[in-house]
């Protein structure tokens, strides 16, 4: 069994050490391990190299705004759990971000390599559309859990699953990270708020945007509406650090 991780340059893993960027632990010294793989396609994905293949038949293909498709030989590689394990150790970090894609879709295989870092604490990025299998989520501190909202460009029925969102509400550990383009996305995420009982002081606005003049712009409307109704806000503080790039 393996892992299917995405890519920083071909063949190579992308497992790195940086801070985390957005959300809550904002700032924080972490390690990421990006999974490729994903079971929903945002228009604007910023990591869109791990699911906007090249060659998928014209009926399969999901949309992206780029209009780029990549090809998964230079974008995936399979690695076996204790070599990404190691690969994590060498960051020297004790703070682990999964991320993706969506990592879930890859849980037993994560709960394997865990296994091989005992001590390390876990953060999951997740679109909230799947569950951690109970070997998984009992290594998990935090859940970013980061629902699609209709700009994303997913249908509702597979981006929005009401049992998901209810059991992440009800989970001390999960925060909730809404992307936002234009402030009538805020009203789709208190109207969400009510109906899934998210709890404000879990649930974070953040802009969407892959260079800091377009994060600066947004922050700019972002933080006054959520200062209105109770919301908390994240900036994207690596794409600001490092602009859009892989392995930061
Ligand atoms: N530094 C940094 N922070 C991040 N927080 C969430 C990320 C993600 O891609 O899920 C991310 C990322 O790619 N880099
Ligand atoms: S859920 Fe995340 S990884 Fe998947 S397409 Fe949307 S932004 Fe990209
Ligand atoms: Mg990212």
């Amino acid at each position: 069994m393996a892992l299917t991780l995405a890519t920083i340059t071909p063949g190579d893993p992308e497992i790195f050490a940086s801070i985390q960027g957005e959300g809550p632990s904002c700032g924080a010294e972490v390690a990421f391990i990006r999974l490729s793989r994903c079971n929903l396609a945002c228009v604007w994905c910023d990591t869109a190299y791990t699911w906007h293949w090249e060659g998928d038949a014209k009926k399969f293909r999901r949309p992206h705004r780029s209009g780029e498709t990549f090809a998964r030989a230079a974008n995936q590689v399979k690695l076996d759990e204790a070599e990404a394990a190691r690969l994590v150790a060498a960051t020297g970090r004790k703070r682990l971000v999964i991320t993706g894609g969506e990592p879930l879709l890859q849980g037993a295989a994560l709960a394997r390599m865990l296994q091989h870092l005992p001590d390390v604490e876990v953060e999951i990025e997740t679109n909230g559309t799947t569950t951690a299998p109970p070997a998984l989520d009992v290594r998990v501190t935090q859940y970013n859990v980061s629902p699609k909202l209709a700009h994303s460009g997913n249908a509702p029925e597979l981006a929005l699953l009401p049992e998901r969102l209810r059991a992440y509400a009800v989970d001390p550990r999960a925060f909730f990270k809404f992307v936002v383009a234009q402030p009538d996305d805020v009203a789709e995420v208190l109207a969400l708020s009510d109906l899934y009982a998210l709890p404000k002081e879990r649930t974070y606005l953040m802009p969407e945007g892959t260079d800091s003049a377009a994060l600066s712009a947004r922050m700019d409307w972002i933080e006054p509406l959520a200062a209105e109704y109770g919301l908390q806000v994240t900036d994207r503080a690596h794409i600001h650090l490092f602009g859009d790039t892989r392995g930061t």
